[in-house]
């Protein structure tokens, strides 16, 4: 009898694309691609484990150097493996450690931290050589089999007014296909998108990504949103454009239609993020979530200790898998609230988040997902459907999905065709605003 677990045979790293729509943020515009780099690690029992992180040729490079630290270790010294790449693992000389205060989207690679992916194909593994789920083997183990998600709404630009190949959807059979590539900015718009949603997901919860228009205009899809909603959880997040006496002006109103406000404010007159947030709070009666100011560990101690924050987005590819569920955990304790943003991603990384939520202890808010925009460019043979508003956590061993090698490939062609790897939001929003630049105390749209 063979002893111990099984060993890692091989690791592949296989940069892949897909389509997107011309989703607006403060960052700017998304361009008709993203990026998303995939880890595939196979073991000497015969399986195969999964791994999905974000794009980018600084990312993909980060998972190819961990590969000797990783083929031929056993399956079960996962920990061992995860901390041998963070001892290895260099601080790039141009990561200034501001992190993600000001969403300056170049940053988000240094945020990102490649070696989750490692984790995640890994705990894929792992569960697989056990026979249990992902969710089993994280935190206190398995918490629900459903994981309640929200609707991410985003104002669309019109694609037409650039001659960049996005995607054209208009001949789907399906409505929220056709809708999801048109131009969307105005109250009534945002309203249809919930509505199309609600229809397709069963939606309760929705997001509005702001940081767009001006503050005021955004309140206004708000309230739409709420009135046509009125039982919805409604939240909106401008990612810290808004300065601390506009945020203030801005939310006050809105305490009986937010259910809560992310990331309202940013760092401003020599105080940080966490800071101006904390005086947020003293202002207006509304709990505040973050992917912003805390983004590790010691960002968390200070948001802590500033009493910043009640619910922290705690994104497994920022935070690890085991690392979400530990905040999940301490959150829980303390009474705060679990959440988990994301950015645009496939599948797998769908199938990792429903894992972490649906291990994440106590009453977690309604999950984030992009997948909404994705939909229908999966990658794996059985991807988890989201429905009745509910992200469904597979039942299998490991992740409990298959791998479509095929789509995997055409998704890696589709890379290799781009002229760019790494996100660059600035690109597309150029055609609307000649020279625009990224600011992060104004909204893409007001110039
Ligand atoms: O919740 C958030 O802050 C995000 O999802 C930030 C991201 O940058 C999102 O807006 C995106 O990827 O466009
Ligand atoms: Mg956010």
């Amino acid at each position: 009898m063979v002893k111990g677990t099984p060993v890692v045979t091989e690791m592949l790293v296989i940069p892949v694309a897909g389509r997107d729509s011309m989703l607006m943020t403060l960052s700017g515009a998304h361009a008709p691609f993203f990026t998303r780099n995939l880890v595939i690690i196979r073991d000497s029992a015969g399986h195969t484990g999964l791994g999905e992180i974000h794009g980018g040729d600084y990312t993909c490079q980060a998972l190819k150097s961990c590969i000797p630290l990783v083929v031929g270790k056993p399956v079960g010294m996962y920990r061992s493996i995860l901390d041998d790449i963070h001892k290895a693992s260099a601080r790039a000389p141009e990561d200034d450690g501001e992190g993600i205060q000001s969403l300056d989207i170049s940053k988000l690679k240094f945020v990102v931290k490649a070696e989750w992916a490692i984790e995640c194909a890994l705990l894929d593994l792992l569960g697989q050589y056990l026979d249990l789920p992902v969710c089993q083997l994280l935190g206190q183990g398995k918490q629900r089999s459903r994981v309640e998600t929200l609707g991410y709404l985003f104002y669309v630009s019109d694609k037409v007014k650039t001659d960049l190949p996005y995607l054209d959807e208009s001949g789907s059979p399906d409505p929220w296909y056709r809708l999801r590539r048109e131009e969307m900015l105005t109250p009534e718009r945002i309203v249809e998108q919930a509505c199309v949603l609600r229809e397709k997901y069963g939606f309760r919860n929705f997001k509005l990504k702001g940081g767009v228009l001006d503050g005021a205009e955004e309140m206004e899809a708000v309230r739409a949103l709420k009135k046509h909603f009125p039982q919805g959880r409604i939240n909106i997040d401008p990612n810290g454009a808004w300065g601390l006496e506009e945020a203030v002006r801005l939310c006050r109103p809105m305490e009986s239609v937010l259910t809560y406000i992310e990331d309202p404010c940013g760092p401003e007159a020599g105080y940080s993020s966490r800071e101006i947030m904390a005086e947020f709070k003293n202002a207006v009666k509304l709990p505040v979530a973050t992917n912003m100011i805390a983004t590790d560990w010691r960002q968390f101690y200070h948001a802590a200790a500033m009493k910043s924050v009640d619910i922290v987005l705690a994104d497994p590819h920022f935070w690890g898998f085991g690392g979400s569920v530990r905040m999940a955990q301490i959150l829980n304790d303390w009474g705060l609230t679990w959440g988990s943003h994301s950015n645009n991603h496939f599948d797998i990384t769908l199938t990792a988040f429903a894992h972490t939520a649906a291990a994440a202890p106590g009453n977690p808010t309604a999950l984030d997902t992009h997948w909404i925009w994705q939909d229908g460019q999966n990658l794996l043979k059985d991807a988890p459907q989201i429905r009745d508003g509910y992200l469904e956590v597979p039942e299998g061993p490991g992740l409990g999905v298959t791998i479509d090698m095929e789509k995997v490939c055409q998704a890696h062609k589709l890379y290799r065709q781009l002229p760019y790897h790494d996100r660059d939001d600035a690109m597309a929003m150029q055609y609307l605003i000649p020279g625009w630049k990224f600011n992060s105390k104004k909204a893409a749209l007001v110039r």
